[in-house]
């Protein structure tokens, strides 16, 4: 089976690594260079994600993809927001459209 890490995951990783040495760390690094940093490089994941979709391969359109969720997951934790409060933002738009049992039955 294909070995998969999902969005919590990656939030955990990114959690533990932005406390090693910068120096042993990208996520560490990126961290240490402050919101502005952080801000940018998501923006620049975006572009490139939005490029791979409009004029891009697939595999390309899948790894920008991957980026794009890495720079998010760094960006939340660099605001201390966690995936469970974005999840709980989710879950309001979802039961105002009365999908939210019918998503969760999906899932069983
Ligand atoms: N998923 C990722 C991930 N995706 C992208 N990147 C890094 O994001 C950077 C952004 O790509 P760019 O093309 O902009 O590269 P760059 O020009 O070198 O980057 P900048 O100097 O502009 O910041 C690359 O250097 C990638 O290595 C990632 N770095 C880390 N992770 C995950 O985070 C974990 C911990 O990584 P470390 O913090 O390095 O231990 C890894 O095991 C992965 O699970």
């Amino acid at each position: 089976m294909t070995a998969r890490v999902s969005l919590e995951d990656l939030t955990h990783i990114v959690a533990e690594r932005g406390r090693a040495d910068p120096a042993q760390s990208y996520t560490a690094k990126l961290l240490a260079k402050g919101m502005d940093e952080v801000a940018k490089k998501l923006g620049e994941e975006g572009v490139e994600l939005a490029l791979a979709a409009v004029a891009g391969p697939r595999e390309r359109v899948i790894a920008e993809t991957a980026d794009l969720l890495y720079h998010l997951a760094v960006l939340l934790a660099a605001r201390e927001v966690s995936l469970a409060e974005v999840e709980a933002e989710l879950a309001k738009r979802t039961g105002r459209s009365g999908l939210a049992e019918k998503a969760s039955r999906t899932k069983e």
